[in-house]
């Protein structure tokens, strides 16, 4: 059930690995953190590390008449989260799917969980365009998708891949709220070098290409990882550090886009 979502932003990369679930999860805490209430839905079914980001794997979720209870991080209520793998018995079990059952998972996903009053409602998917967004699209019926937020890294095999997502969002009438280039550039914590590991600045030129907002440059920051299984952002975690300031700007952004903008003291 959507009817009580304000805005639903999908989080869409062209290829795995490039930190989708990562900026998904961040993007959720860190507007929780602002004052939002927010939700968190994993519907990457081949690949759900939601639970695993947020230390929430192993919980047991249940449904009520009115469908499935997300899983909340805290008593404030102010983070919902819901994952295929909670249904999961262990992180190894594979999901092997066919696209009609996948459909149908999604959909349920969709409209069986017992969603209460979000402003956000973040969806993190699968890599690539297929089954799992062409659902996710059909069922925004209650309420229309606010807009997709494309994650990229600078490499040019992964932005030509962000191309078809740009194309994908064009030909199903998403707004494309912006480009997120992740994992660029790495700064090295004794002299504060910055090192293009990769290429940079791809995400900025595909974001002109495009003529979409490039919402931020997020570097390779190793202290991410102390973040795995808490549920506090890099902006409460680091807050002084590069990384913040970047996914502050992201958030800041997404709230203007939304129409929900709100002072960030984060
Ligand atoms: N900016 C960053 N700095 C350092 N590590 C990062 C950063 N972004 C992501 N990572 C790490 O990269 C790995 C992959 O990230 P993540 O799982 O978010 O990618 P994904 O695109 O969602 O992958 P998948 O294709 O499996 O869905 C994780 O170990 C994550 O901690």
């Amino acid at each position: 059930m959507l009817d009580k979502v304000k805005n639903v932003i999908v989080v869409l990369s062209g290829k795995g690995g490039v930190g989708k679930s990562t900026v998904s999860t961040q993007l959720a805490l860190a507007l929780r953190e602002t004052g939002y209430k927010v939700g968190l839905l994993d519907i990457d079914l081949c690949g759900p590390s939601v639970p695993y980001l947020l230390g929430l794997e192993g919980s047991d979720i249940y449904q009520c008449d009115e469908g499935w209870v997300p899983i909340y991080t805290d008593e404030t209520k102010t983070l919902a989260v819901m994952s295929i793998g909670f249904l999961l018995k262990s992180r190894d079990d594979p999901v092997i799917w066919r696209g009609p059952k996948k459909t149908v998972m999604i959909k349920q996903f969709l409209t069986d969980v017992k969603w209460e009053e979000l402003d956000y409602l973040i969806i993190d998917t699968p890599p690539g365009t297929s089954d799992e967004h062409i659902t996710v699209m059909e069922c925004m019926r209650e309420v229309p998708c606010t807009g997709a937020v494309l994650v990229t890294t600078p490499q040019g095999v992964a932005l030509d891949d962000v191309r078809k997502e740009i194309t994908f969002c064009k030909k199903t009438g998403i707004k494309l709220l912006g480009i997120v280039e992740n994992m660029s550039g790495f700064v090295c914590p004794h002299c504060t070098t910055c090192t293009n590991i990769f290429s940079s600045n791809g995400g900025v030129e595909l974001a002109n290409f495009a003529q979409v907002p490039h919402l931020g440059t997020l570097p390779i920051d190793p202290r991410m990882g102390v973040l795995v299984g808490s549920t506090s952002s890099v902006l409460s975690h680091l807050p002084d550090s590069s990384t913040a300031q970047v996914m502050r700007h992201i958030v800041q952004q997404l709230a203007a886009a939304t129409a929900q903008p709100q002072e960030i003291t984060a």
